[in-house]
């Protein structure tokens, strides 16, 4: 078996990688080269006889959450996403230590062991002795139970590291080879090669896109998924199967109940109750009588015995919500059952109680910086930080937004008329692609039944047709405008902070955002005002530009504006144009 890197291989590889349109497409030809790395070195190793590669996975998982997650299993060509059932995920623990020491890490299952591989490195700190074997960490063991299943017995594991070096996910390679427990593997003399094919690999396996997925059935409780979401459901759903707690992030009204609650309905809890604790509605008091139950006594005012969340969510699924409004004493009572499923009822002289739910938690905060202000335990990060997912915001998927806004009005209209049809117009579409939702789709609900209710009134009360248009939008509009929820410069640096995250997916791909696009700003602004005053001089007037007006130069102004407003939509791939485009075709003929 030949080195992949010898020969000019490095090349073919590279070209291989950089040809890739898919993240799976790049993950194949990396893992499928990193096993032969491994293979070339067994030949006239002590190990050549009995060893056998077994597979390769590649996780990216920056700091917020998983993205993507393949498979490719030795001798197969195409490297495959988990099916559901499957029990192929990384380790919890490998990937805790790789990604805060940045290195690469072998380890023998059967002893449990891991150990870092730095160039030169000597000394294994403390915390990775027994951290993989050890069956209080996080892991709680179960990935490794899991390798031990699949008859894995030597796995090396090592960081992808980003843009800074940021580590940005890892890979995980699988041998199986009884005659070397106990012993080093083969690692450390194909270590540098592996780290070489890494880092060739990196830029393209965190900025490919997934390959489309080809959805057949509309999902009744996730009816609307654009590309980012597809990915994340894949994921879902087999994060679903698991026993390990998940973890959903993302601004509010992104969805994470409904979220919380698709995963229960595809997990083996779903036969059981669906539960939710919303700890922002609890007071801190409170908190571990609302969690584990109290006994009549327990406290002042607890006049009878309740059952908690953790007790009415047996053998089904129990979603906290919120999970940073935890006090610092909860939050021990919290990890404690986590830790070993056991709980004690508030005022309860019985013993323990055995937890049977499956937990899904949520915030809208960023735990890591939590952490890092001392507010919430970092042990307990941990260990629900097992399957993290981070759902976009509605400006991050907006290829979502019309097709959410379809949905919420046709729910709305068949309450109505059950075989009625309601339609959106292109412009009103176009009107919703430029509002920002900072409530994302919640918000986005809130809007389209005011819209609903306005075009319905519009048109004298329930006909079996209903058209909502970019009129009766602006005017549900307008109260969101009226809530003075973010202040303009709020606003403005969400824009920003928008446009950066753009131009970093961007440049990744290889098509950069230019910064001349960001100068929209103005020609947006003269545009609205255009539109709300219902004429072009009063737009220029409300900001100072008599002058303009006099000279009459301000047609040519706002054209000039309008065209850089609609280059940006062009360069973003909005095919629509901006929702300004007729203001510019009324520029355009009246010369
Ligand atoms: N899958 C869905 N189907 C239909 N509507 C949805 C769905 N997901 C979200 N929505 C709409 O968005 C609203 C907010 O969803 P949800 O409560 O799940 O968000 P959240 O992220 O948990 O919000 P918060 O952080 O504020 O608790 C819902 O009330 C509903 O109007």
């Amino acid at each position: 078996m030949d080195s992949v890197l010898d020969m000019g291989g490095v090349d073919a590889f590279l070209a291989r990688v950089h040809a890739s349109n898919y993240f799976e497409e790049a993950a194949a030809h990396t893992l499928a080269a990193m096993l032969s790395e491994v293979e070339a070195a067994l030949v006239g190793s002590v190990h050549s006889e009995g060893a056998r590669m077994a597979r390769g996975m590649v996780h990216l998982r920056p700091s917020d959450g998983y993205r993507q997650l393949v498979v490719l299993e030795a001798g197969a060509h195409e490297a495959v996403a988990p099916e559901p059932g499957s029990t192929r995920l990384p380790s919890m623990t490998a990937w805790r230590l790789v990604a805060k020491h940045r290195c690469a890490a072998s380890i023998d299952v059967h002893f449990g062991r891991i150990e870092p591989i730095e160039p030169g490195g000597t000394d294994v700190p403390q915390e990775w002795r027994n951290a993989f074997g050890d069956t209080s960490n996080n892991d709680k063991g179960e990935t490794r139970q899991r390798l031990l299943e699949r008859g894995a017995t030597h796995v090396y594991v090592l960081p992808l590291r980003g843009a800074g070096g940021a580590v940005e996910g890892m890979i995980s390679l699988e041998a199986e080879c009884r005659g070397a427990v106990g012993q080093p593997f083969v690692w450390n003399s194909c270590a540098s090669r592996l780290r070489t094919l890494a880092d060739i690999a990196t830029p393209h396996l965190t900025a490919l896109p997934l390959r489309p997925v080809v959805t057949e059935e509309q999902d009744p409780l996730l009816p609307v998924q654009g590309e980012a979401m597809k990915g994340l459901v894949r994921m879902l759903r087999v994060f679903a199967l698991q026993d390990e707690t998940i973890l959903l992030s993302g601004a509010t009204g992104t969805g994470k109940s409904r979220l919380a609650r698709w995963c229960h309905e595809r997990s083996p809890y779903r036969k059981g109750p669906f539960e939710v604790l919303d700890l922002s509605t609890v007071p801190e008091d409170l908190q571990l009588a609302e969690l584990f139950g109290w006994r009549k006594g327990a406290f002042t005012g607890a006049a009878r015995d309740h059952a908690g969340a953790v007790e009415r969510a047996a053998k089904g699924t129990l979603f906290i919500d919120e999970i940073d409004k935890l006090s610092m004493r909860a939050q021990a009572g919290l990890l404690y059952m986590l830790e070993t499923r056991a709980y004690r009822v508030l005022g309860d002289s019985g013993g323990e109680r055995r937890a049977q739910a499956r937990f899904v938690v949520g915030t809208n905060a960023n735990l890591q910086a939590a952490v890092r202000a001392q507010r919430f335990r970092e042990d307990l990060y941990y260990r629900i930080n097992v399957l993290p997912v981070r759902l976009p915001a509605l400006s991050e998927r907006p290829d979502e937004i019309p097709a959410w806004a379809r949905h919420m009005l046709e729910r709305r209209h068949r309450e109505r008329d059950s075989a009625g049809s309601v339609d959106l117009t292109l412009a009103a579409e176009r009107r919703l692609l430029t509002y920002v939702w900072p409530g994302n789709l919640r918000q986005l609900d809130n809007v389209m039944r005011r819209a609903y209710t306005v075009a319905l009134a519009e048109q004298g009360g329930v006909q079996h047709s209903l058209a909502v248009d970019e009129p009766h939008l602006t005017r549900a509009l307008a109260y969101e405008d009226a809530e003075p929820s973010r202040s303009l410069v709020e606003l403005l640096h969400a824009a920003a902070t928008a446009f950066v995250r753009e131009a970093e997916r961007r440049a990744a791909l290889g098509t950069p955002l230019e910064l001349d696009l960001a100068s929209v700003f103005p020609g947006m602004v003269l545009a609205a005002a255009t539109e709300k005053l219902e004429s072009r001089d009063e737009a220029f007037r409300l900001f100072g530009r008599d002058a303009q007006v006099k000279s009459r130069n301000h047609h040519r102004v706002l054209r000039r504006e309008l065209e850089r407003v609609e280059a940006l939509f062009r360069a973003l791939g909005i095919d629509s144009g901006s929702p300004f485009g007729r203001l510019l075709d009324g520029l355009a003929e009246d010369g």
